[in-house]
């Protein structure tokens, strides 16, 4: 069974509302693949005008983050179904970034992974490994237990529609990819993860994208991989270059 590529920028803090909506005008006509879901998650403020300048297009809004319960005393965050109302489909969940500056952890990721399914989002959920860990051989060991505190409690069902984001910390904004080998040999680690706490039908079905310095050169071999099912795009998603990455073949 071939599963969709699903290709995501992930804009991070940038872009004030007038430029997103302008970078979507820009982009939409590039976006016209069937071969791949293509995503931009994009800062909470620009949500409603990307949402409203997308319509009409292949593109889909993602959240770059969200909290846990849906209403109450928690100043600053947002909701699920603030989201879902606002027509997001995906939730990057548990970015290295977050992670590093914002104190999160895997077991906050576990329960915004149970909060985005509940409501019908689809989690991007992202795990990767520092440069340390990687010289140090403790790469897989510290992915498989960000993958599996991540989807504690999450069914076999809902993990067949969620989406991995392999992204090596040490790629991320460096301009110094995986190598084709290395996302390759991590995404396919991953899966047997999966298989392993579910099984095997749900190991094909989820979708695992590698990140980290991707750009409209490197992605048609990553992309060839058979376990790396898109990507998820931080720099080159903030430039029309992104148009040549979502049209990769
Ligand atoms: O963090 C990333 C996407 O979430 C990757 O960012 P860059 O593509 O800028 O390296």
């Amino acid at each position: 069974m071939a599963r969709k590529k699903i290709i995501a920028g992930n804009w991070k803090m940038n872009m004030t509302p007038s430029e997103a909506v302008e970078l979507v005008n820009t982009l939409k006509s590039l976006v016209v693949t069937e071969e791949a879901d293509v995503v931009f998650c994009v800062p909470a403020i620009d949500i409603i005008p990307v949402v409203e300048a997308a319509k009409g297009s292949n593109i889909q809004v993602g959240a770059e983050n969200m909290y846990f319960e849906e209403k109450g005393a928690y100043t600053g965050e947002i909701s699920p179904n603030m989201l879902t109302d606002a027509g997001v489909k995906y939730v990057v969940l548990g970015h290295s970034e977050r992670r590093e500056y914002f104190a999160e952890t895997n077991e906050t990721v576990n329960k915004k992974m149970l909060k985005a399914f509940e409501h019908g989002l689809t989690p991007i959920m992202c795990c990767g490994e520092t440069l340390e860990q990687r010289e140090q051989g403790v790469t897989m060991d510290f992915i498989r237990q960000q993958v599996k505190v991540g989807f504690q409690n999450v069914t076999a069902d809902q993990a067949k529609t969620a989406v991995i984001a392999y992204e090596p910390i040490w790629a991320i904004g460096t301009g110094k990819t995986a190598t084709t080998e290395q996302a390759q040999e991590v995404c396919k680690a991953i899966r047997e993860c999966i298989a392993e706490v579910y099984d095997e039908a749900t190991a094909e079905a989820i979708r695992i994208q590698y990140g980290g310095s991707v750009n409209a050169a490197t992605a048609p071999e990553l992309f060839a991989q058979p376990d790396i099912d898109g990507g998820l795009v931080g720099g080159a998603s903030l430039k029309p270059d992104f148009g040549k990455i979502v049209n990769w073949k």
